[in-house]
């Protein structure tokens, strides 16, 4: 089987620095020139006649030109938030009959991520699990005792087993405790929140949910039986398209359930999303803004019955101004405040404002479980950095598109600007490239998005904050045009960013431009390619650690934090919790989780307590 380096090392100087490639004449690499202020001589630029036969000659599809005015006119637009969902018709039971219309929609999807040949390698990261109480890592569906009905949806989303976060989260929200779970990009934390939470809910929903009419009812009307939504879950998020992403797996993992999702978020207009909430919401996903306006409507929202609320991308929450509607969703309003409502936090980073949140809404017995270094990127994507001169970074985005065979790419710049006149350009020149930035309306946004997904347009150029979360099949390349800046994301940003390629068991290749404005973000830099054994080029070099230790500001445990902020007394609390703690590393053959030196433990034999349908 070829992967996907196999193909880039036989394109042309594809793993050079892209100085090297053909078509390369106005940049240089400080590698071969020691003086990067040197001005380099640079040859007349080529025309634009010249790079369209250049693309054509590479193979890269023809252009598609998103009409604006068309798009921004269309009465009939679909937004990404009125999918088809599977409306419940008040059968018997717990499960309802297929449809195979939306079944066809829902689980045959071309671009749904399909497990890669690496996902072997998770099997090698270490797991650290903090917990007051032993909880028993799962290692199948079947295991860990799910309702039916869901682990028929598994197979039909063809997720075969659990990734090495869900092992351990789904026992752990099963157990009925607070959790914070922290993995890299692309490792499924998505389905380790949905899955036991749906679960759960799934056998109770009858007696658990508000009543909602029988929207499939041909004589059904919204204005006389619609209805108020007091949702079971709420899950939010820092960006509209994670929201939408994390509606389309709740709507595939809800199949033929009475739970039925819904998402709101802003720029879409919030009449028609009311609407979907007026015909009942089990599972609300949303971005905070929308979310707090829809609180402040308590005739059409009311968090009275919440049971889970889950923060996803949760770092990134906290760096947006977020912090009045964050209290606001987590204990204002009508929110149920009763002792069976669980709080679960997620994301591939984890900083000490996060921590220190935790310790505020989260049970003080929470668990906590971090597969892998919190922050760390994983070693299926190939990371390869040049030293591009600011001026020279165009002409290098295209000879690097160029050298290589088309792939779906990712580039980030750091801001709209940019993104609009580097997508001008590669347009121009004639590749297929479409753009996503924060000043786009939010139609411009799910079209953008969309024509990537299908290929339509195979590069899409974004800021960074737009493509958080992003999960989207065979991105097989992120380019950091420009490499994030310490005052804004720093690596952390970087790791999310190339974490958009190489997902779930995939290989993936991230390219980044570097040059003497990034020399704030080297140090981190090369802590993080030397932690993946990626190489480290000359002229990043002298950024090596000298203590030949890799120290990471975020690898901090609970108990840690708890020494470095709290008084005496509770850093007592803090060495009882480190009892608990226990590493785990996957071992053997199977995907599953075993304490390092201790034998899998067997699970319960019996369904923990809470877990009835
Ligand atoms: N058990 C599984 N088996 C196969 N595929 C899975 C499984 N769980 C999730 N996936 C798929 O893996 C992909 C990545 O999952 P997800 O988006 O939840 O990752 P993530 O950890 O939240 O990433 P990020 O931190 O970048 O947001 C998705 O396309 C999802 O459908």
């Amino acid at each position: 089987m070829t992967s996907i380096m196999d193909e880039y090392d036989q394109v042309p100087g594809a793993l050079e620095d892209v100085s090297n490639a053909p078509n390369s004449d106005d940049y240089q690499d400080p590698r071969e020139e020691p003086e990067p202020e040197t001005v380099t001589e640079l040859k007349p630029p080529m025309g634009s006649e010249d790079r369209h036969e250049e693309v054509r000659k590479q193979g890269w599809t023809d252009r598609v030109a998103i009409k604006y005015d068309e798009v921004a006119r269309n009465e009939d637009y679909e937004w990404a938030g009125g999918a088809s969902r599977y409306e419940w018709a008040g059968e018997e039971g717990d499960v309802g009959p297929r449809n195979e219309e939306l079944e066809e929609q829902l689980f045959k999807n071309i671009n749904l991520s399909r497990v890669g040949h690496r996902i072997e390698e998770y099997k090698k990261i270490q797991v650290t699990f903090e917990s007051e109480e032993r909880i028993y890592p799962t290692a199948s569906w079947e295991g860990a005792k799910l309702h039916p009905v869901l682990i028929e949806n598994l197979e039909l989303c063809l997720y075969q087993h659990p990734t090495p976060i869900q092992c351990y989260v789904i026992p752990s929200v099963l157990s009925g405790k607070d959790v914070i779970g922290i993995a890299q990009t692309g490792s499924g934390k998505t389905g380790a929140f949905l899955i036991p939470i749906l679960s759960q809910l799934m056998g109770k929903a009858k007696k658990l949910a508000a009543p909602r009419p029988n929207v499939s009812d041909p004589s059904f009307d919204l204005k006389t039986q619609g209805v108020r939504a007091e949702p079971l879950v709420l899950i939010v998020c820092p960006t509209r398209e994670l929201a939408t992403q994390i509606f389309d797996e709740a709507r595939r993992l809800c199949y033929r359930s009475m739970l039925r999702p819904c998402v709101v978020y802003g720029g879409a207009p919030s009449r028609y999303q009311r609407d979907e909430l007026r015909k009942g919401c089990d599972i609300l996903i949303g971005t905070t803004g929308r979310v707090t306006d829809f609180m402040s409507q308590p005739n059409v929202l009311s968090l009275r019955r919440v049971r889970y609320t889950v923060i996803d991308e949760a770092d990134e929450m906290l760096q947006s101004d977020w912090e009045d509607e964050f209290k606001k969703i987590m204990s204002g309003g009508d929110v149920n405040e009763d002792e069976d409502h669980r709080y679960l936090m997620f994301s591939a980073t984890f900083n000490k404002e996060c921590r220190k949140l935790a310790r505020e809404y989260l049970s003080t017995d929470h668990i906590r479980i971090r597969v892998g270094r919190p922050g760390s990127s994983h070693l299926n994507v190939s990371q390869v950095v040049h030293f591009v001169e600011d001026r020279a970074k165009k002409r290098a985005v295209f000879d690097l598109l160029l050298s290589m065979v088309p792939i779906r790419t990712l580039i980030f710049a750091n801001n709209k600007t940019t993104v609009d006149y580097l997508d001008d350009y590669l347009y121009n020149s004639g590749l297929p490239t479409t753009s996503i930035h924060s000043d786009r309306t939010q139609r411009e946004r799910e079209d953008a998005i969309r024509s990537f997904k299908i290929a339509e347009c195979p590069i899409l150029i974004a800021t960074g904050v737009t493509a958080r979360g992003l999960d989207i099949a065979n991105v097989m390349h992120v380019i950091n045009y420009d490499l994030p800046t310490t005052t804004h994301g720093g690596i952390t940003e970087y790791v999310h960013r190339i974490g958009r390629t190489a997902r779930i068991g995939n290989e993936g290749i991230a390219t980044s431009f570097y040059n003497k404005r990034n020399e704030d973000l080297g140090p981190d830099l090369v802590k993080i390619l030397l932690e993946c054994k990626q190489t480290v080029p000359d002229f990043l070099e002298h950024f090596t650690p000298s203590e030949g230790k890799l120290s990471f500001d975020d690898d901090v445990t609970e108990e840690e934090d708890n020494n470095e902020t709290e008084d005496a007394s509770q850093q007592e609390e803090g060495a009882d919790n480190a009892a608990a703690t226990e590493d785990a590393t996957y071992v053997g053959d199977s995907l599953w989780a075993a304490p390092e030196g201790d034998p899998i433990p067997p699970p319960p034999e019996e369904a923990p307590e809470d877990t009835e349908w």
